[in-house]
């Protein structure tokens, strides 16, 4: 439980995260005192009074950040956890909140227009291939569920998911190889009986159906990058339609250069999903301090025109490129060429606006 007479919270955020002055500048009916840093610039001295901690993906929280400051709020306004070491916080009792299928949505699109766009790229009838989803939690559900509306073919791979008896219906890893397209959204978990790190490996590419795509919208190491790169150069026709990098924000440029799509770390960044992720912490904040929720997440989403699709599967690409233009987020990143790792996060940060398009929440 909070210190409740504690009179003026110290909020450090991210400066990249959008809506922190309208939903926290005031709390329990006090002001705050807000500090928006560069994510990767925290430091322990810029927390030295500090009482809640709001990050992104690329802030490490860990007990050489947190140690010896006052915490007692960590809040990631992403879906995944990796950066933060979570048995430190719960060893020092401090509490956590994630934003879980906060961007779940601009992650489902942005498979989709991939999907879309590397059909009309190589001449694919769409309703001929089988789309391998590895990781069925909120994005490859979604994933599913987008694909389905369109009558397009999938398969599911999630061994946690299954040992847990989710009643869907599942495939091993070596069925999902032989699919057209193989989408990857799982945690990175670094060991363990259902660790990721490589899960897409050498031997996994090598036993690939040529003329497949591999899209990777989860972590970097997920996809074990030299390979990718090495069994491509090799001369196997393969697609790679890649948002996140081993090292970011380091990029293999020559993976980059090879691949058909490529993008800095910007699946999830719809408008939307970045919204629901900073609401997603202040509802958690307000849970936490037994407050009611003074601002309603409806009041801050943008009204997005949606997408009406005529049906042709042929067509897929061009109808969504007017909601959604991948190539002009591909083309952003390649124009940096070899400086993309000094302007991956000011790619990021400028990301224009995108709007969900898709009725499908
Ligand atoms: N590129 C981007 O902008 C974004 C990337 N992400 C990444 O996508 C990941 C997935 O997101 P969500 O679906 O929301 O997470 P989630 O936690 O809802 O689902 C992940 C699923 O992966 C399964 N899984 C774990 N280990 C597995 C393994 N070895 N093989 C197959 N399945 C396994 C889990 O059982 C779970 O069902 C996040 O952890 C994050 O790293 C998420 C949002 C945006
Ligand atoms: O939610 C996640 O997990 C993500 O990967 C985020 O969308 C990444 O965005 P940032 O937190 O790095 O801005």
């Amino acid at each position: 439980m909070p210190n409740m007479s504690l009179l003026m919270w110290n909020i450090v955020a991210d400066e990249n995260m959008p809506l922190v002055k309208e939903l926290f500048a005031e709390f329990g009916g006090e002001p705050t005192r807000i500090k928006r840093l560069s994510g990767r610039c925290i430091t322990p001295k810029n927390l030295y009074n500090t009482d809640i901690l709001l990050v992104r993906s690329i802030t490490q929280v860990n007990q050489a950040l947190l140690k010896g400051s006052p915490v007692r709020f960590v809040g990631t306004a992403t879906i995944g956890t990796d950066h933060i070491d979570l048995d430190y916080l719960s060893q020092q009792g401090i509490e956590f909140s994630s934003a879980p299928g906060s961007n779940a949505q601009g992650v489902a699109e942005y498979v989709l227009t991939s999907i879309a766009y590397w059909a009309e790229k190589r001449n694919i009838d769409l309703s001929e291939i089988k789309v391998g989803i590895i990781g069925a939690g909120n994005v490859g559900s979604r994933v599913a569920k987008v694909l389905e509306s369109l009558g397009i073919d999938y398969l599911l791979n999630d061994p946690p998911l299954e040992a847990a008896g989710d009643s869907r219906s599942f495939v091993s890893l070596k069925e999902i190889n032989q699919c057209d397209v193989i989408t990857c959204h799982v945690p990175f978990l670094a060991s363990g009986q259902y660790s990721t790190y490589h899960l897409i490996d050498d031997a996994f590419l090598e036993d690939m159906p040529e003329y497949a795509l591999i899209i990777n919208s989860s972590r970097g190491a997920v996809l074990d990058n030299v390979a990718a790169y090495e069994i491509k150069h090799a001369g196997k026709k393969i697609d790679y339609t890649l948002d996140v990098w081993e090292g970011e924000p380091k990029v293999n440029l020559k993976l980059m250069e090879q691949s058909l799509i490529a993008t800095p770390h910007i699946a999830g960044y719809s408008q939307e999903g970045k919204t629901r992720g900073t609401y997603q912490l202040y509802q958690a904040l307000n849970q936490w301090h037994g407050l009611e929720n003074a601002i309603s997440l409806d009041e801050l989403l943008p009204q997005a025109p949606k997408w009406h699709w005529d049906g042709n599967l042929k067509g897929l690409y061009q109808s969504i490129k007017p909601y959604y233009d991948i190539e002009a987020d591909d083309h952003r990143m390649r124009q940096v060429g070899a400086n993309v790792e000094q302007k991956f996060d000011l790619l990021r940060k400028t990301y224009p606006q995108r709007l969900e398009f898709l009725d499908t929440l």
